[in-house]
C-alpha cells in the first residue's frame, strides 16, 4: 500500500514537473515564432537595401542601366509634359520610367497611390508613333481616364461593352487601316481574353507597326496571391507571346516580392526593368482616436472635424464597418449639416453611380462606405479619410486610407479605435488565412500611443525607415503618456476565466470587463471600462488570452479564453503594462490639424472649375484645373499668358486661360480697394492678415509638396 503511496506521489510530481516544462516550451515556441517572424523581416529588409544600392549605383555609374541621364526626346518630353498635361515637373522616378518605355524595353513598375502611374504610360503614348492599348481593371476608371485625356484634347477611346456601334467601327478601323486619329485605346482584361475580332484587329495593327506600347494597369490583378484577383488578367500573358516586339509596362501600387515575381512570370516580360518607390506618402497626416463608447458622440466628434477642417467642401471619405452602419452614419451626418451619402454593395448600380458621381464632381462632401468603395475612386483631391471602424490589416488600412492626397498635397487619414470594434473585426476574418494575425497588426498600430504610424507601415512593408517631418499623432501632438503596471489585474483575469471555463461558460470581451469590474471592487486601484478592455485586447496581443469562435444560424461570436502565455501571468513571471494618454478633444485635434485653410483666390478658382465642369459636361473639376495648380496660381498670381502657361501649360491656358487671368485680375483689384478702403476697421484687418498668414503657411506647403517631385 504504501509503496502505491510513494508511486503515486511521485506521479503527482512527475505530472507537475511535465506540466511545467511544457508551459516553458510552449514560451520557446512562441520566442522562437517571433524570432522567425523578425528574422523575416530583416531579411526582406536587406535584400531591399541591397536592391536600392544597386539601383543608385546603376544610376550615378551611368551605364546603359541608367535612365536619368539626357535622352533624344527630353525636349519633347518636357514640351509634352507641361503643355499637355499642365505638369510643371516630374515626380520620383517618372522621368526613368519614361525613359526607360521610350528606349523599348518592357517595365515594371511599383509606386505608391497617387505617386502618377499614368503619366508614365500616357506621355511615351502620345510620343511614340501609333496606338497605345491600356488595359485597366474596372469602367469607371477607365471612363476617368479617358474624360480627363479627352479634356486634353488627345485622341483617346474605350472598347467596352458600353461602347456604341459608331464609335466601335471608328476604333476598329483605325486598328485596321490607321484610318482616324486615334492614340490611346483602354480595354478591360477580357476583351483581350474573350473577343477573337478585337485581337484580329490588333494582330494587323501590329503587323502595320502601328501599335506603340501595351500598358497593364492595376498589375496587382494578376496575381493570385496580391489582392483583388482578377482570372481574366491571368490571360493577359500572350501580348507579349503575339506582338513580342512591343514595350510593356505594368504597373501597381502594391506588390510584395512574391507578386513582382508572379508578375514577370505571367506577362512574359523577364528582362524588365524594374521601378520600385517607396510606400512612403509624405502628405498624409496619420492619427488614431480613441472612439468613445457612445455612438453619438463618435458622430458629434466628425461632425465637428469635418465643419472646422474642411469647411469649404473639401471632398472625403468615411468607412464604416457594415452597410447597416453607413446608411445610419450618412444620416447622422447630414442631420449635423454635413453634405455626405452612402455607399454599399447592396444598392443597385444605378444609385451607386449617381452618389459616385456626385462626389467625384464635388457636388457631395462625404461618400459614407463600406470596403466595396475601392478600387475605382480616382479622385485626385480627397482631402480627409476616416475610418469609423477600423480595418481588417495593415495592408487593407494603407490601402484605404491612401485614398487620401492623391494629388500630393496635405490630407488627412483618422482611424477611431476601439477593443469592441477589433473582435467585431475578429469575428468576420477568423477564418481567412492569416486573418487573425494580419487584423492584430492593425490593432496593435491603433493601441500603440508612442510609435511612429510610419514606421509601423515602413516595418510592415520591410522597408528602411524614413523621417515622418511630424507627419503623424504620435510624432507631433506629444500627448501625455501614462504606463500603469496592472500585472494584478491581469492575474485577476485570468484566474477568473480559468474560473467561468471550468464551470463550461464562455464570455465575450464585454461580458468579461463586466464581471472584472465587479469582482475588482474595492481590491486596489479600479481600472475603468475602457481600461479594462485595453486590457483585455493586450493580452490577446500577447498570447496570455485568445479569441474563440463559435458559428450561429446567424452569426459569428467571439468569445475569450485563456491562451497558451497564461500561466506566466499567473505566476508572476510577466509583467503587464497599458499606456493611457492624455488625448486632446475634438477642437484641439481640429487646431492641430497639420491642413492650412485655403486662400480666398483659391475658393474663387475652386468655384471657376466647378463651373466650367457643369458647362462643359463630361469633365471632372480636377480635369479642369487640379488643385495642386490652383495653389501655384493663387500663388504666382500669372497677369500675362506667358506666365500662365508656365504654370498650367499652353493647352489649358488656351483653353480657360483668359478666364483664368480675368479672375485673378479681378480679385487683386478687389483686394487692392479692401486695402485702401476708407471704412479702414480692426475686425477687418485682423481678418486679412489672418488671410495672409494662412496663405504665406499654404505657399510652404506648396514647396514641400513641389519638392517630391523633383
Ligand atoms: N509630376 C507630377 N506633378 C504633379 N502632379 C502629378 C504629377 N504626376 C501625376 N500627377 C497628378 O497626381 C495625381 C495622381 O496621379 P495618378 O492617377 O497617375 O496616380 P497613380 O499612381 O495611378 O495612383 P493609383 O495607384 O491610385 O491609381 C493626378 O491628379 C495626376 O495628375
Ligand atoms: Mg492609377
Amino acid at each position: 500500500m504504501a509503496d502505491t503511496e510513494e508511486i503515486l506521489q511521485e506521479l503527482l510530481s512527475v505530472e507537475v514537473e511535465l506540466q511545467d516544462v511544457q508551459d516553458q516550451i510552449k514560451i520557446f515556441l512562441d520566442r522562437q515564432e517571433k524570432l522567425y517572424d523578425r528574422q523575416s523581416e530583416l531579411k526582406a529588409l536587406l535584400e531591399s537595401c541591397e536592391v536600392s544600392a544597386c539601383e543608385n549605383k546603376d544610376a550615378t555609374t551611368g551605364t546603359s542601366e541608367s535612365w536619368s541621364g539626357e535622352f533624344d526626346w527630353d525636349s519633347r518630353a518636357n514640351d509634352v509634359r507641361l503643355n499637355v498635361f499642365g505638369i510643371t515637373s516630374y515626380r520620383a522616378n517618372q522621368r526613368e520610367i519614361i525613359n526607360a518605355i521610350m528606349s523599348g524595353r518592357d517595365v515594371l513598375v511599383i509606386m505608391a497611390a497617387g505617386g502618377g502611374k499614368s503619366l508614365c504610360y500616357q506621355l511615351p503614348a502620345i510620343m511614340r508613333d501609333g496606338v497605345a492599348l491600356i488595359v485597366s481593371p474596372l469602367l469607371s476608371l477607365i471612363q476617368d481616364q479617358v474624360m480627363g485625356l479627352a479634356a486634353l484634347g488627345i485622341p483617346a477611346y474605350m472598347l467596352t461593352s458600353t461602347t456604341s456601334k459608331d464609335n466601335e467601327k471608328f476604333i476598329y478601323k483605325a486598328l485596321e487601316k490607321g484610318e482616324g486619329e486615334l492614340k490611346i485605346l483602354y480595354v478591360t482584361p477580357e476583351k483581350i481574353s474573350k473577343s477573337k475580332r478585337f485581337m484580329s484587329k490588333l494582330e494587323k495593327c501590329y503587323n502595320a507597326s502601328r501599335l506603340s506600347l501595351i500598358s497593364i494597369d492595376e498589375a496587382h490583378c494578376c496575381s493570385q496571391w496580391g489582392h483583388d484577383f482578377r482570372p481574366d488578367y491571368k490571360n493577359l500573358g500572350i501580348l507579349k507571346t503575339q506582338f513580342p516586339s512591343i514595350p510593356i509596362i505594368a504597373l501597381t501600387a502594391t506588390a510584395t516580392k512574391k507578386v513582382q515575381l508572379d508578375l514577370i512570370e505571367m506577362l512574359r516580360i523577364p528582362k524588365c526593368v524594374k521601378f520600385v518607390s517607396t510606400v512612403n506618402r509624405p502628405n498624409l497626416f496619420y492619427m488614431v482616436r480613441e472612439k468613445p463608447s457612445v455612438g453619438k458622440m463618435v458622430i458629434d466628434e466628425i461632425a465637428e472635424f469635418i465643419r472646422h477642417s474642411y469647411s469649404n467642401n473639401e471632398s472625403g471619405i468615411v468607412y464604416c464597418f457594415s452597410r447597416r452602419e453607413c446608411e445610419q452614419v450618412a444620416t447622422e451626418l447630414r442631420e449635423k449639416g454635413i453634405s455626405a451619402n452612402y455607399y454599399h454593395a447592396d444598392m443597385d448600380a444605378n444609385a451607386r453611380e449617381k452618389v459616385h458621381m456626385r462626389w467625384s464632381s464635388g457636388k457631395l462632401q462625404v461618400i459614407v462606405g463600406t470596403v466595396a468603395f475601392g478600387m475605382g475612386i480616382n479622385k485626385p483631391d480627397v482631402r480627409f479619410v476616416i475610418h469609423h471602424t477600423l480595418s481588417k490589416s495593415m495592408e487593407t488600412y494603407y490601402q484605404e486610407s491612401g485614398r487620401a492626397g492623391r494629388d500630393g498635397l496635405p490630407s488627412e487619414c483618422l482611424l477611431y479605435f476601439r477593443p469592441a470594434d477589433a473582435q467585431r473585426q475578429s469575428s468576420m476574418v477568423f477564418y481567412e488565412n492569416c486573418g487573425l494575425e494580419n487584423l492584430y497588426g492593425l490593432v496593435r498600430y491603433c493601441q500603440s500611443k508612442t510609435e511612429c504610424r510610419r514606421s509601423a507601415f515602413f516595418r510592415h512593408f520591410a522597408e528602411p525607415l524614413q523621417d515622418c517631418n511630424e507627419m503623424c499623432d504620435n510624432c507631433s501632438f506629444l500627448d501625455e503618456v501614462k504606463e500603469t503596471d496592472v500585472s494584478g489585474q491581469a492575474k485577476i483575469m485570468v484566474s477568473l476565466l480559468q474560473d467561468i471555463q471550468e464551470n463550461d461558460q464562455r464570455v465575450t470581451m464585454l461580458q468579461l470587463v463586466d464581471k472584472m469590474k465587479v469582482k475588482n471592487k474595492g481590491s486596489g486601484p479600479e481600472l475603468k471600462k475602457d481600461e479594462l478592455e485595453q486590457l483585455v485586447v493586450q493580452l490577446i496581443l500577447d498570447r496570455v488570452l485568445k479569441e474563440e469562435f463559435q458559428h450561429t444560424a446567424y452569426s459569428t461570436n467571439a468569445y475569450v479564453t485563456v491562451g497558451p502565455l497564461a500561466k506566466q501571468v499567473l505566476q508572476g513571471k510577466k509583467i503587464v503594462k497599458i499606456v493611457s494618454s492624455v488625448q486632446k478633444n475634438s477642437k484641439e485635434l481640429v487646431k492641430a490639424s497639420k491642413r492650412n485653410r485655403s486662400s480666398e483666390l483659391e475658393l474663387k478658382l475652386d468655384e471657376f472649375r466647378k463651373e466650367l465642369s457643369a458647362i462643359h459636361g463630361g469633365i471632372f473639376p480636377h480635369s479642369v484645373l487640379s488643385t495642386q495648380q490652383i495653389c501655384r496660381l493663387s500663388s504666382h498670381k500669372p497677369a500675362t499668358m506667358k506666365e500662365l502657361e508656365n504654370i498650367i501649360g499652353k493647352l489649358k491656358s488656351e483653353k480657360y486661360g483668359s478666364k483664368i487671368l480675368e479672375e485673378i485680375k479681378r480679385y487683386e483689384s478687389e483686394n487692392q480697394k479692401l486695402d485702401h478702403s476708407a471704412d479702414y476697421s480692426p475686425e477687418k484687418e485682423q481678418e486679412r492678415s489672418h488671410a495672409k498668414k494662412l496663405k504665406s503657411a499654404k505657399n510652404l506647403v506648396v514647396v514641400e509638396s513641389s519638392e517630391d517631385e523633383g
